[in-house]
This record gives structure tokens, C-alpha cells and sequence, in this order.
């Protein structure tokens, strides 16, 4: 069974649509792209994947539970890092850690926390405090903080956003890390060269999403050389 399979999945804002019409399935191992431009749906979109937000329309399961009431149980198998970073500024990278393993009940909490910090290269920042991070440490931790409870489900909402070329390549090595191991992630971003290295995607254009396909299709679909130039494409109205 898919971890994620839903279809036809929408929300509206104040009468206005956010979302129409999304149909997405990931599979263990699967890293899926969320690809379009600013106010498309992509935060909408995994927010509700995510048990967030209540979606208006739409059917199907997320961790085995439907979409429409994605309960604890569920919720517990799924990892979900927003855009913004959201630490608590007065607690220390090892605190982070500790209190996320607490609140999430994970087993052998120290023996984990201190995988944790080693898998991500934590260990020159344990002692401090999350204000004093720089936005790429910052990222890191809540990184670790996300896996900390091995998520089966994976949902990152621009990750890589404002990151230095280095962190970049980490958080990537890191994703495909977890996929390898079964780990299902769906990730957004604006960065097509990024988007490029998802296997599959999903573009969102003015609400609707195209559907499920491969970076090299949608190129295809237009007779465009990249998945950038396919994109500008269809912004431009080549294929609404
Ligand atoms: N809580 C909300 N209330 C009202 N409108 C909202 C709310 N959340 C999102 N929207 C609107 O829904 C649309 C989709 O927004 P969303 O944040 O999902 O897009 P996005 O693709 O993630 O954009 P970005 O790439 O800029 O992060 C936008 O028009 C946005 O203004």
C-alpha cells in the first residue's frame, strides 16, 4: 500500500481555490517533487498531506488513514518541516533534540538523540542555544529534529530555501539517504536544477496540479531541452 494515495484533493481560501484538484502517490523509497511558482498550492498541498489542514475535497490515505482525519496514530509515522525555521531560542541544539524525543515518545531517546547527532554533524553545535545558530545550522537541527522519530513519511516544505551550496548537498545526501532506507519524502521547492533530481513530480500552475510524472516528461510534453525552460513554458501559457 502507497504511503500517500490521494485523489482530487482541494481547498479553498476565502471562496478562492488554493488547491484544485491534486492527485499524488508516493511509495516507500520515493522522493516526490512539489514544483511550481509562488502561490501555487505547494504548502496547502502538504499541509494537508501533512493532517494540518482539512481539505475541502478530495479522497484517499495518508499512513493508512483517510485523508479527512489523519489521527494520531498516523501523524506519528509523519515528519513534516515547514518553510520557516521553528526552534525554540532558548534551548540548546542537545535540548532541541531531548524535547522533540520526549514529545514524540521516542525509544532509547538518548541512544538516538546521540545518533542523531552524529548522522547530521551536530556535534560542533550540541551546546548552542538555537538564537545564536546561523540559518544553515539552524536547518540542520531541525533537519535532525524532523527524523529524530523515524518518520516513515517525509513531508518538507522548501528545505533548501536560502541555504549555502554545502548545507545544500548535505540535506540531499541526507534525503536520499532515508528514501534508500524506505523512508517515502515529498518535498517543495523552487529550484528546478533541484527539482531535476526528484524522480518524479508533480507541477503546480494556477491552482491545479499537473499530473504525477517524471522531470524529463514534462520537459517532453513541450518540447523543451529542461525541466527550467519547460517551466517558463508553461508559465507563459504553453500548456495551462
Ligand atoms: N491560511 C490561508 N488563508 C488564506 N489564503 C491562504 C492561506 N494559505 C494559503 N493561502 C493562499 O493559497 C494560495 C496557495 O498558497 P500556498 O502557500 O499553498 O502556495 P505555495 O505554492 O506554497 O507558494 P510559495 O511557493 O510562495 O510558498 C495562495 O494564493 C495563498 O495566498
Amino acid at each position: 500500500m502507497p504511503l500517500v494515495a490521494v485523489k482530487g484533493l482541494g481547498k479553498r481560501f476565502a471562496g478562492r481555490d488554493a488547491v484544485r484538484a491534486v492527485t499524488l502517490t508516493v511509495r516507500s523509497g520515493e522522493i516526490v517533487g512539489l514544483v511550481g511558482a509562488n502561490g501555487g498550492g505547494k504548502t496547502t498541498t502538504l499541509r494537508m498531506l501533512a493532517g494540518l489542514l482539512h481539505p475541502d475535497r478530495g479522497t484517499g490515505t495518508v499512513m493508512g488513514a483517510p485523508i479527512a482525519a489523519i489521527r494520531t496514530r498516523a501523524r506519528r509515522q509523519i515528519g513534516y518541516m515547514g518553510q520557516r525555521t521553528a526552534l525554540y531560542p532558548e534551548l540548546s541544539v542537545a535540548e532541541t533534540l531531548r524535547f522533540h524525543a520526549a514529545v514524540h515518545g521516542v525509544p532509547s531517546a538518548s541512544a538516538r538523540t546521540a545518533e542523531v547527532i552524529e548522522s547530521y554533524g551536530l556535534g560542533p553545535v550540541v551546546a548552542t542555544r538555537c538564537a545564536t545558530l546561523s540559518g544553515g545550522w539552524a536547518r540542520r537541527v531541525q533537519f535532525a529534529a524532523t527524523v529524530l522519530a523515524r518518520p516513515k513519511l517525509l513531508l518538507l516544505d522548501e528545505p533548501t530555501a536560502g541555504l549555502d551550496v554545502a548545507t545544500r548537498r548535505d540535506l540531499w545526501n541526507w534525503m536520499q539517504k532515508l528514501a534508500a532506507d524506505g523512508c517515502g519524502i515529498v518535498i517543495s521547492t523552487h529550484d528546478l536544477a533541484e527539482a531535476e533530481r526528484c524522480p518524479a513530480i508533480l507541477l503546480f500552475h494556477g491552482g491545479a496540479a499537473h499530473p504525477q510524472t517524471t522531470p524529463a516528461a514534462v520537459a517532453a510534453s513541450v518540447g523543451a531541452a529542461s525541466l527550467e525552460a519547460a517551466v517558463l513554458q508553461i508559465a507563459d501559457g504553453g500548456m495551462a
